[in-house]
């Protein structure tokens, strides 16, 4: 995007080429562009000439993203991205604060990390991530996806047209089986993800049609099941990734939230009862496909308000027992190789 840059003593130019007119990012580009080049030693006043791209710069431009690959869904069985499907049983369990914090967490480690949030009923990872509002940039048919804390997030939420008071109008609530499907699909082709190390997706809760969808999308996504310890909800849990395993995918683990409330004597108040995790990990166990616990997250205050404030609490608290939690989990999956699962093996049969 930058098209020039010159320097005349302590001034630098820059020439910036917008991809579109009215882009949603433009003032973000602007002032990053000014702060980068002020900070180079020696340069005390910065001019940026903005402008926009011509058609063949935007064609370019997508031609050198895609890079030269066809427009297809990405992360096909050749990818070296892990995936990671978060599902629940229920709504409210906290698998959207969860999956935010986590990917968060991942790319705090380094690794390349977005968010596909596909919880078309209850999709809430943009204001988890404090990024409510933000709206993808489209370069020709390319969605370039917003970033929050070095994710690339791209929600349902950011394509339902907003009501007066700035919520997604019930519009959606009529989604239903092939139009789910399109909009997964396409944000698998059409959103520009680059290379990316884990991608994860916050899938609605249940046993809907976005589960499979991703099963015929994406055969090689494991499946990380969210209960509370209750052992109803661990029960209901069980069921989604049962059907999550009839569409061909692995389950990975489990994590049990809001486990035990720290109390200030040292003692821990299990408020959602205790032992649902392990339950319904033991029960989704075979002897070719072991699940286990990942991680069991307590009840957090810290977590609850980061979530409404939009500030994931494994960067703005991450001494909370949950954030360290969040964190040691996603130490454990960023180690984790991706699986063998949808990907052809070098070697033919004679
Ligand atoms: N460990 C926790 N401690 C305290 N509050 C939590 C915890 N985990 C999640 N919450 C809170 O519980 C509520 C529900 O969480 P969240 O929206 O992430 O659930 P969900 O399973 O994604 O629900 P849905 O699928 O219906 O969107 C939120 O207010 C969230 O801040």
């Amino acid at each position: 995007m930058i098209s020039g840059v010159s320097v005349a003593g302590a001034t630098a130019s820059i020439a910036l080429k917008l991809t579109i007119v009215g882009c949603p990012a433009a003032d973000t580009i602007e002032r990053d562009v000014r702060e980068a080049a002020a900070s180079v030693s020696g340069i005390s006043s910065v001019d940026v000439d903005v402008s926009i791209m011509t058609r063949a710069e935007r064609d370019a431009l997508t031609d050198k993203l895609r890079g030269g690959r066809a427009k297809t869904v990405q992360f096909g069985p050749d990818s070296l991205t892990r995936i990671y499907a978060v599902t629940s049983g229920k709504g409210g369990v906290g698998k959207s604060t969860l999956t935010a914090n986590l990917g968060v967490a991942l790319a705090a480690t380094g690794l390349r990390v977005g968010i596909v949030d596909a919880d078309v009923f209850g999709f809430s990872i943009p204001g988890i991530l404090g990024i409510a509002g933000a709206t993808p940039t489209q370069v020709n048919d390319m969605i370039l996806p917003p970033l929050a804390h070095d994710v690339k997030v791209i929600s349902i939420g950011m394509f339902v047209p907003s009501t007066s008071s700035g919520q997604a109008a019930d519009r959606v609530v009529s989604w239903r089986g092939p139009m789910l499907h399109r909009t997964i699909q396409q944000f698998l082709t059409d959103v520009y993800f680059g290379d990316l190390d884990v991608l994860l997706l916050d899938l609605p809760p249940g046993t809907g049609d976005i589960a499979i969808s991703i099963g015929q999308l994406l055969p090689q996504a494991e499946i990380i099941v969210v209960t509370t310890p209750q052992p109803a909800a661990a029960e209901v849990a069980e069921r989604s990734a049962l059907v999550a395993r009839q569409t061909g995918q692995k389950v990975i683990g489990v994590i049990e939230n809001m486990a035990g409330l720290a109390q200030p004597d040292g003692s821990v108040l299990d408020i959602f009862g205790s032992g649902g995790g392990a339950d319904a990990a033991s029960r989704l166990s075979t002897a070719e496909e072991p699940v286990s616990v990942l991680a069991a997250i307590p009840i957090s205050i810290a977590l609850r308000e980061g979530g409404d404030a939009g500030l994931p609490i494994v960067i703005s608290h991450p001494d909370d027992p949950a954030a360290r939690a969040i964190s040691a989990l996603a130490g454990q999956l960023a180690v984790r190789g991706r699986g063998l699962a949808g990907r052809k093996l070098g070697f033919t049969v004679t």
